[in-house]
């Protein structure tokens, strides 16, 4: 119907995301590859506030979907494609990389919108649609928001098919940060201890069985598993009591006006303030929410909210990600916490990300403790 599609496999093009080249059949094998299975997709049609978020968003606000023009960028199963449909989209473009598109296809008919829902199989970057939209729908959030870079899809799909008068499903997103408590760090910093008395051991029984003398990789071999256990990012439900000090906005994005160069990095001078009595401070919480609510013109009747922070009663598959501090700091209510927060692509996998944190602790006394500096890694 006057729209083409490029199969993605077998297409070694390269395509440029955030001034990184990219190719695709490396950025498929490492990235898409998943979404092409149902029971991944099925982790994400279970996630109850997503769902309703979504669901909510679409069904509280028809007016702009009926009789409207809508994009679904990564369809997947065709959820959100169907739901435009259902709150009577005039025409629904549903376009998914992976062959998912195929049962995509299957469940819009079996739920008699082919007439209206028309699956595209093929990059949106590579897509060719037959008319502007009134509005893009994507559910594109990664780990922490930004892991996995596809806003990049988003924003590019936002730059060729939305008319001048479109709106954002969602319209905007903000990424936060706060300091927290938890035993993980204890039992990273013990499978950190355990892994590295395996390796001596592994080292002297080398030597004695088959004569090589392997320490000369202890240095590299210590590097790695450092990384691996304490400096990688951590994906967490937290308790809300686990949260320790007040929460502060890193980043907020009007999904209508930002543009790639503007989530490439992520940079924040913050404060918080402890607000457990005597705790431990064991690192940081990230999370994200993101809200529906039309365009300043073209206003939601019912705004929507979804969020992924530390919920008694709710969880997500996001969860969220946790920057653990080796050892923990004892803190005290009212001590105030200055912390600097960035976040950059990792030059390897743009869809990866990698962060520093530094923070300086000021106690109710007056007092300065040694101030720290960490570096993380959002595998
Ligand atoms: C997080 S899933 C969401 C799936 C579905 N919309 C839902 O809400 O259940 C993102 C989907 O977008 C697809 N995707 C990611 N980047 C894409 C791109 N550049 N072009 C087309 N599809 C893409 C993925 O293959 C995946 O199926």
């Amino acid at each position: 119907m006057g729209s083409t599609g490029n199969g993605f496999a077998g297409d070694r093009a390269a395509t440029i995301s955030g001034g990184t080249v990219v190719d695709k059949d490396v950025d498929f094998a490492n990235y898409f590859c998943t979404y092409g299975f149902l029971y991944h997709q099925k982790e994400m049609l279970c996630d109850r506030v997503r769902m309703d978020s979504y669901y909510n968003a679409v069904f509280d606000n028809k007016h702009h979907f009926d009789g409207k023009t809508v994009l679904d960028v990564g369809t997947g199963s065709g959820i959100l494609a169907i739901w435009a449909g259902q709150a009577g989209a005039r025409k629904v473009y549903a376009v998914e990389a992976t062959k998912m598109s195929e049962h995509a296809r299957e469940l819009v008919k079996a739920n008699n919108l082919q007439d209206v829902v028309e699956v595209i199989e093929g990059s949106i970057e590579d897509v060719t649609l037959p008319e502007k939209v009134d509005v893009i729908i994507s559910e594109w959030m990664g780990y922490f928001l930004l892991r996995e870079s596809m806003f990049d899809s988003v924003i590019c799909a936002r730059d060729r098919w939305l008319k001048p008068t479109g709106v954002m499903y969602p319209s905007n997103a903000r990424m936060w940060l706060a300091p927290m408590r938890s035993r993980l760090a204890d039992q990273k910093m013990s499978d950190h201890e355990g892994a590295m008395g395996d390796w001596f051991c592994f080292l002297d029984e080398t030597k004695t069985n088959y004569g090589v003398d392997m320490s000369v990789l202890t240095k590299p071999f210590s590097e790695e598993q450092k990384k691996y256990y304490l400096q990688t990012s951590l994906w967490n439900n937290l308790h809300p009591n686990q949260v320790v000090g007040t929460a502060a906005i890193i980043k907020e994005i009007d999904c209508l006006t930002v543009t790639v160069n503007d989530i490439l990095n992520v940079r924040a001078s913050i404060s918080s303030s402890i607000s457990a009595e005597e705790t431990r401070l064991c690192g940081f919480a990230g999370w994200f929410d993101v809200h529906f609510r039309g365009s300043k013109e073209n206003p939601a009747q019912q705004e929507i909210e979804l969020t992924t922070a530390p919920s008694e009663d709710y969880s997500t598959h996001w969860g969220q990600q946790v920057f653990l501090l080796h050892p923990p700091i004892s803190v005290s209510k009212g001590d105030d916490l200055n912390i600097n927060f960035s976040m950059d692509r990792s030059k390897q996998n743009h869809r990866l990300m990698e962060v520093e944190l530094s923070c300086e602790i000021k106690q109710t006394s007056g007092k300065l403790l040694l101030p720290f500096r960490n570096k993380f890694y959002i595998e």
